[in-house]
């Protein structure tokens, strides 16, 4: 469906997207989940002919979006980060004028405006000005348009940004809904986020793509780090040689906890080995007495945070998951480096004549 090669983005000296590849296939939701200042945008709208890449290739459909940019963009409804909405319309004059830019036929216009705006829930607003809309109702609205023209592919860019808990939980609902008719890409700093929606999860990293697979197996692969916790009261080579000898332990750390008289032990296991029943009677028999023993397992978020947490650490395996969170990455600094190489877009407002 989508076939995206090699692509880069250079902003002068800056490379917003470092030689991206990766394929997008029929009725799934997939995720493009990475930090702020990933590339995430920036990659988004080379897909959607927003913007030229500097190398590589995007092929919708088998169109290739910047050489034959109206038959791809057919395939293609997109909501921007900043929905490219009219404030001074009604949801109604939007939605016409949105289908009228996509070309809709005449005869479908104004059923299709219908069951677009039923589906997700505008109906009732659809006299009201857009700057008068809440910031769901305007997401709602910018969404609508994406849909309008049943293309294949809706691409989402940080859908539920801004919004209220309740809010966000209906959009994700609608785009979950929307997969039974479309293949979906959002993109997402939200870890729970890509989780509770996609089938499918792109990681990208400094304009990288730093892993893609499903959630599930993405755990499945960072498995092998898997361990168990305990606290446990005796001498400690009794405690470790006991715990050696138990099939499925790869390792053992220890280190005494002084106030409660116990060793804090963190045994590496296998992946899919359970041995806390072994580790009980191994412990039990070495006249040790375990006092707190908790399975660590490795979550998605653990696996984000490794591969995206910095640029010299994301080709290894990086020990700890010492995660900056991504508010306190310096904006002024990516701003300024905008300024710097300056390469001029357009306000979202001018944009609007290339959704399609
Ligand atoms: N027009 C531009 N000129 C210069 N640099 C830019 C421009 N647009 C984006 N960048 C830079 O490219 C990098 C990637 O930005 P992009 O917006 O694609 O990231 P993102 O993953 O979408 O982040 P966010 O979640 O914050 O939107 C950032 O360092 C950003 O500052």
């Amino acid at each position: 469906m989508i076939e995206v090669s090699n692509l880069v983005k250079k902003y002068g000296d800056h490379t917003a997207v470092d030689h991206l590849s990766f394929q997008i296939e029929k009725g799934k939701i997939y995720g493009f989940l990475g930090p702020n200042g990933a590339g995430k945008s920036t990659t988004m709208n080379m897909i959607t002919g927003y913007i030229a890449s500097t190398e590589g290739k995007v092929m919708i459909d088998g169109y290739d979006i910047l050489e034959e940019p109206e038959a791809a963009k057919k395939c293609i409804g997109y909501l921007p980060e900043m929905p490219p909405l009219y404030f001074d319309m009604t949801v109604l004059e939007y939605m016409k004028f949105a289908a009228d830019l996509k070309k809709i036929p005449r005869n479908q216009k104004d059923k299709q405006i219908k069951e677009v705006m039923d589906m997700v829930k505008i109906t009732d607003m659809k006299d009201r000005l857009i700057k008068n809309l809440s910031k769901g109702y305007r997401q709602r609205v910018g969404l609508a348009q994406a849909i309008l023209g049943y293309p294949e592919v809706i691409i989402l860019d940080e859908p539920t940004v801004g919004l209220d808990p309740k809010q966000i939980i209906e959009i994700r609902d609608l785009i979950k809904g929307l997969k039974q008719k479309h293949t979906v890409i959002l993109s997402s700093h939200i870890l729970s986020e890509v989780r509770a929606v996609c089938d499918y999860v792109l990681i990208i990293s400094h304009g990288k793509l730093v892993a893609s697979d499903t959630p599930d197996n993405l755990e499945r692969l960072a498995a092998g780090s898997n361990s168990l916790l305990m606290k446990v009261k005796g001498e400690k080579d009794t405690i470790r040689k006991a715990l050696e000898t138990i099939e499925g332990v790869t390792g053992v750390e220890m280190s005494y906890d002084s106030d409660e008289k116990l060793w804090k032990t963190k045994l590496s296991i296998q992946e899919n080995v359970d041995i806390r029943e072994k580790v009980f009677y191994a412990m039990a028999k070495a006249n040790c007495p375990i006092y707190e023993m908790q399975v660590k397992r490795v979550s998605l978020e653990d696996v984000f945070l490794e591969l995206t947490e910095g640029e010299k650490k994301s080709a290894g395996k990086p020990e700890s998951s010492q995660w900056k969170p991504v508010e306190d990455r310096s904006l002024e600094e990516e701003q300024t480096q905008e300024e710097k190489n300056g390469e001029p877009e357009k306000a979202s407002d001018e944009k609007e004549g290339d959704q399609s």
